[in-house]
C-alpha cells in the first residue's frame, strides 16, 4: 500500500490539519493510499525527550528521529507543515502547559550549574529553535509560485503600501567586525577529523568541540563577530535613529541562528537600556534575568520584587527610553515592542512585511512610521537596502504586473550558517579561535577573538552542492527561465562555491540556458529590473538567502509566502513536501480562540498534497494517485478563481469552509475525468451530494463563528475539543465519513 506521512505540528497549521486531514484521508484511500500522521509539535518533541519522567501511558515515540531516518529511504513521502521553532520563553510555556496537564516534565534550568542541570539543559536544547527542519531537509529546496497562484494574484492584487522617494527608511548593518569581515574559507583536500579550540595567550588550549568529521571536498568557514564592534555599531545607530526621529527596529533570526542571534539581540537590548542595566546589573543577575530572551523575561522576573524596587527599575528603564529612539512595535495595542522577545520579529517575514508596507512599521501610538531596520550582520542585509533603493526610485511593486522569482536553495545536510549552531561559541576568553586537524595537528583556519566575541564554523558538503547545481539547471530547463546564482566572489565562502558551481555546471547540458553568477547586490538589482518589467528570474542561493528570498518575493508578489509550492526532492530519492514557505502564524490562533474564525490559508497544503500524490504515482506506479493529483490541481485552481480562500473577517468563509469547497471541487473534477471509471462513479455521487447540501454546510460553518472557543491549551490543546472546533459542520462530517 502507498503511504504518505502527514506531520502534525503547531499553532494555525495544526488546527487546520484537524479539518483538512479527514478530507485527505477520505479521498486518498480510494487510491489505496494510507495517510499516517506523525506528531512533531514542540509539545510532542518535549514529551519524547523525557520518557523517564512520564507514566507509561503518557510516553510518546521520538517521531522526529524516525522521520529523519526515513528521509534516507527512497520511497519516503512526507508532507511537512510549518512548526514552531521555539524561543526559551515558548519552551517554558510548553513545559508549564504539560506540567499543568499532569505530565511531570522537569523545569527548564535557565542557569544550569550542576552536571545534572547541564544535562537537562542539553536535552531541552534539542527542542529549542529550529530543531525540526534541519533534520528533515535531506535535500535542496525548490520553492516557487505555481502559475495558477501567480495568475490569481495578478488578477486580484493584495494591497501595497506606497513608497515615497523621501522615505527615511533604510537598513543599517555593520561595516567591519561582523561575520562577513575577515571570513575564512577552504575546500577540504581530503576527509579530515578536526577539533575547534581556543588557544589562549598563555599557551593553554580550551577545546570546545573535540571531534568533527569532515568529508572530502567539503567547504568549511571560520567567522567571527566582534562584541566591541557590535556594541559600537548599536550605539552609533541608536543615536543616528534618534536624531532622524524614525523607529528603531531590530531584525534577527534567533530561531534558526539559535546560538548567535539571541546574543546579538541581547546586546541591542542592553545597549538601549544601558544606564538601567549598569545600575541594576547585580539585581538582574541575582534574579537570573537573561535579556537574550527579551524584555518579556525581564518584566516577568522583576515581578517578584517588592513594589518599590520594581517601580524604581521600571522608572529607570523608562528614563533610558527618553534619550533613545522610539522602538518599532510588534503589537502597539498591547505595548509589545521589538525587544519583547527575540522570536517575535523573525527577519525572513518581518523585513518583507515592512517593505510591503511602503517601508513603515508601527509606532507605540498605533501609527505607521519610517524606520531604521537594523540587521547587524552585513552579509545578507545589503540585499534589503538594494530593494529599498529600488522601491524609493521606482515606487512600490505592482502585483498585477510584476514577474516572479522562484528559488533553488542550497539547503541539504545543514548547509552553511543554518547548520552552525552546534559549532558556534561566545568566547569565554581572548585568544586564537582555531580549527585543527586532530590527526596531523595542522591548523586549517584560525582567527583572533576577544572575550565575548561570537565565533563559528560552517560546513557545506560537496554532494548537496552538486545536487543544488543539478536542481538549478533542471528548473531553468523546465521553466525556460534564467537562473542567477547569488554568489559574491569577495566573500571567501562564496568564492569557494563559485569554483564548484562552475565545475559542476559542466556536468549538465546547459545549451540555450541563461545561467549567470552575480554578487548579491548585483543579483538583486538585476532581478528587480526584470521583476518590474514582468520578467521571471530564478534565484539560486545559499541557505540563508533561500529563507529570506522565499518570504520576500512571495509576500510582495502574492501577499503571503503561504501560497508557495515548496518541494524538497530528497537526495536519496524520497520526497519532502513543505506546505508554503511561511511559518505557523501565531496570530491566527488568537482569532480562533476569541472569535472561532481561522483565517489560515491551506493553499500550501493543497499544493504540497498535489506534488506528493504525483511523486507517489510515479514511484509506486499508482495510476489512481495521478488522477487524484491532476484533479486536485484543477480543484485548487477552481477554488482560487471562485474566491473560496479563507477571509480574514469573522463571520465569513474561513479555513474550514474553504476546505469544504476544495473537497467539493475535487470531487467534481474526479467526476468529470475519464481516466478512471471507478473513481468517476464514486465521486459523481459524492459531488452531487455536496453540491445539494452546499448552502446548509456553509451556513453550519459560518454559524459556528463569532463566539470564543475553548480548546483547553495552546501547545498541547485537547484533541477532542480542538477537533470539535475544527469540524463544526455535522452535515459535512457525515458526508466525509461516509466516503
Ligand atoms: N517551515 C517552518 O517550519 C517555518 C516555521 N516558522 C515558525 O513559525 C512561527 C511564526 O513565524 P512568523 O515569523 O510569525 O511567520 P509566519 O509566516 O508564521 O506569519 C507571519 C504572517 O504571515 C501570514 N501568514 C503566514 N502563513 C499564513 C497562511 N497559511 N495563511 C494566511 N496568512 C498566513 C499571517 O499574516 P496575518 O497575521 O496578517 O494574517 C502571519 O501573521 C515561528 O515559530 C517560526 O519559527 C517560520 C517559518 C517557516
Ligand atoms: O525552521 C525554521 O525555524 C524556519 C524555517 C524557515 O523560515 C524557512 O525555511 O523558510
Ligand atoms: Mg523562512
Amino acid at each position: 500500500m502507498s503511504k504518505i506521512i502527514y506531520t502534525k505540528t503547531d499553532e494555525a497549521p495544526a488546527l487546520a490539519t484537524l479539518s483538512f486531514l479527514p478530507i485527505v484521508k477520505a479521498f486518498t484511500q480510494t487510491a489505496g493510499i494510507a495517510v499516517e500522521t506523525s506528531d512533531i509539535s514542540v509539545a510532542a518533541r518535549v514529551l519524547a525527550e523525557f520518557p523517564e519522567y512520564l507514566n507509561e501511558d503518557q510516553r510518546v515515540p521520538d517521531n522526529l528521529a524516525e522521520l529523519g531516518r526515513l528521509t534516507q529511504e527512497p520511497d519516503t513521502n512526507i508532507i511537512k507543515l510549518p512548526n514552531i521553532s521555539a524561543s526559551v520563553q515558548q519552551l517554558k510555556a510548553v513545559i508549564k502547559e504539560l506540567q499543568g496537564k499532569g505530565y511531570a516534565i522537569p523545569d527548564f534550568p535557565e542557569d544550569p550549574q550542576t552536571d545534572e542541570e547541564k544535562e537537562l539543559r542539553k536535552r531541552f536544547g534539542k527542542a529549542l529553535g529550529s530543531a525540526v527542519n534541519p533534520v528533515l531537509r535531506e535535500g535542496n529546496s525548490d520553492r516557487r509560485a505555481p502559475k495558477a497562484v501567480k495568475n490569481y494574484a495578478r488578477k486580484h492584487p493584495h494591497s501595497m503600501g506606497e513608497w515615497k522617494q523621501w522615505s527615511s527608511t533604510h537598513v543599517s548593518h555593520m561595516h567591519g567586525g561582523d561575520f562577513y569581515d575577515g571570513e575564512q574559507s577552504i575546500t577540504l583536500d581530503k576527509a579530515r577529523t578536526v577539533r575547534m579550540e581556543l588557544l589562549l595567550d598563555d599557551g593553554t588550549k580550551k577545546v570546545l568541540k573535540p571531534e568533527i568529521a569532515l568529508q572530502d571536498k567539503e567547504v568549511i568557514d571560520l567567522m567571527v563577530m566582534s562584541k566591541d564592534a557590535l556594541l559600537e555599531f548599536y550605539e552609533r545607530e541608536m543615536e543616528d535613529c534618534r536624531e532622524a526621529g524614525i523607529l528603531f527596529s531590530l531584525h534577527v533570526k534567533a530561531t534558526m541562528m539559535k546560538v548567535s542571534h539571541p546574543i546579538v539581540f541581547g546586546h541591542a537590548v542592553r545597549i538601549y537600556y544601558k544606564e538601567a542595566f549598569e545600575k541594576h546589573g547585580a539585581c538582574f543577575d541575582e534574579l537570573g534575568i537573561n535579556v537574550n530572551n527579551g524584555m518579556a523575561d525581564l518584566y516577568d522576573k522583576i515581578s517578584v520584587l517588592p513594589a518599590s524596587k520594581r517601580e524604581e527599575i521600571e522608572q529607570d528603564l523608562h528614563a533610558c527610553q527618553e534619550h533613545r529612539p522610539r522602538l518599532a512595535m510588534v503589537d502597539s495595542a498591547k505595548g509589545i515592542t521589538n525587544f519583547h522577545s527575540p522570536s517575535d520579529i523573525i527577519v525572513d517575514a518581518s523585513m518583507p512585511a515592512m517593505i510591503r508596507n511602503g517601508g513603515k512599521m508601527w509606532g507605540a501610538d498605533g501609527k505607521l512610521y519610517d524606520c531604521k531596520a537594523v540587521m547587524p550582520e552585513s552579509t545578507f542585509a545589503r540585499i534589503y537596502q538594494e530593494m529599498i533603493n529600488f522601491c524609493k526610485w521606482h515606487g512600490n511593486f505592482d502585483p498585477t504586473t510584476m514577474g516572479t522569482v522562484p528559488n533553488v536553495g542550497l539547503m541539504a545536510q545543514k548547509a552553511e550558517e543554518y547548520g552552525s549552531h552546534d559549532k558556534t561559541f561566545e568566547s569565554s576568553d581572548t585568544g586564537m579561535a582555531r580549527i585543527v586537524d586532530i590527526d596531523t595537528d595542522e591548523v586549517l583556519l584560525e582567527k583572533d577573538v576577544k572575550k565575548g566575541d561570537i565565533w563559528r564554523m560552517c560546513q557545506t558538503k560537496d554532494l548537496p552542492i552538486q545536487d543544488w547545481v543539478k536542481l538549478a539547471v533542471r528548473r531553468a530547463r523546465e521553466s525556460n527561465t534564467p537562473v542567477i546564482f547569488w554568489l559574491d566572489p569577495y566573500r571567501p565562502h562564496e568564492n569557494e562555491l563559485i569554483k564548484k558551481v562552475n565545475m559542476y555546471l559542466k556536468d549538465h547540458d546547459t545549451d540555450g540556458l541563461h545561467i549567470e553568477i552575480m554578487s548579491q547586490v548585483r543579483a538583486m538589482r538585476y532581478t528587480l529590473e526584470r521583476v518590474a518589467r514582468g520578467l521571471d528570474t530564478i534565484s539560486a542561493t545559499g541557505n540563508i538567502l533561500r529563507d529570506y528570498l522565499t518570504d520576500l518575493f512571495p509576500i510582495l508578489e502574492l501577499g503571503t509566502s503561504a501560497k508557495m509550492l515548496s518541494v524538497v526532492p530528497l537526495m536519496k530519492g524520497g520526497g519532502l513536501f513543505e506546505t508554503g514557505a511561511g511559518g505557523s502564524a501565531p496570530k491566527h490562533v488568537e482569532q480562533l480562540v476569541e472569535e472561532n474564525h481561522l483565517r489560515w490559508d491551506s493553499l500550501g497544503e493543497f499544493l504540497a498534497l498535489t506534488e506528493s500524490l504525483e511523486h507517489l504515482a510515479k514511484n509506486d506506479n499508482n495510476a489512481k494517485a495521478q488522477v487524484l493529483a491532476d484533479t486536485l490541481d484543477k480543484a485548487t485552481e477552481k477554488l482560487l478563481l471562485n474566491d473560496k480562500s479563507p477571509s480574514r473577517k469573522t463571520g465569513e468563509l474561513d479555513n474550514r469552509g474553504s476546505h469544504f469547497y476544495l473537497a467539493m471541487y475535487w470531487a467534481e473534477e474526479l467526476a468529470a475525468q475519464e481516466q478512471d471509471s471507478e473513481l468517476k462513479e464514486k465521486f459523481s455521487k459524492f459531488a452531487q451530494s455536496l453540491e445539494s447540501q452546499e448552502d446548509a454546510i456553509v451556513k453550519e460553518f459560518n454559524d459556528a463563528q463569532g463566539k470564543s472557543v475553548d480548546i483547553d491549551g495552546y501547545y498541547f490543546a485537547d484533541e477532542k475539543l480542538a477537533e470539535q472546533a475544527m469540524r463544526p459542520s455535522t452535515t459535512f462530517n457525515e458526508a466525509i465519513d461516509s466516503l
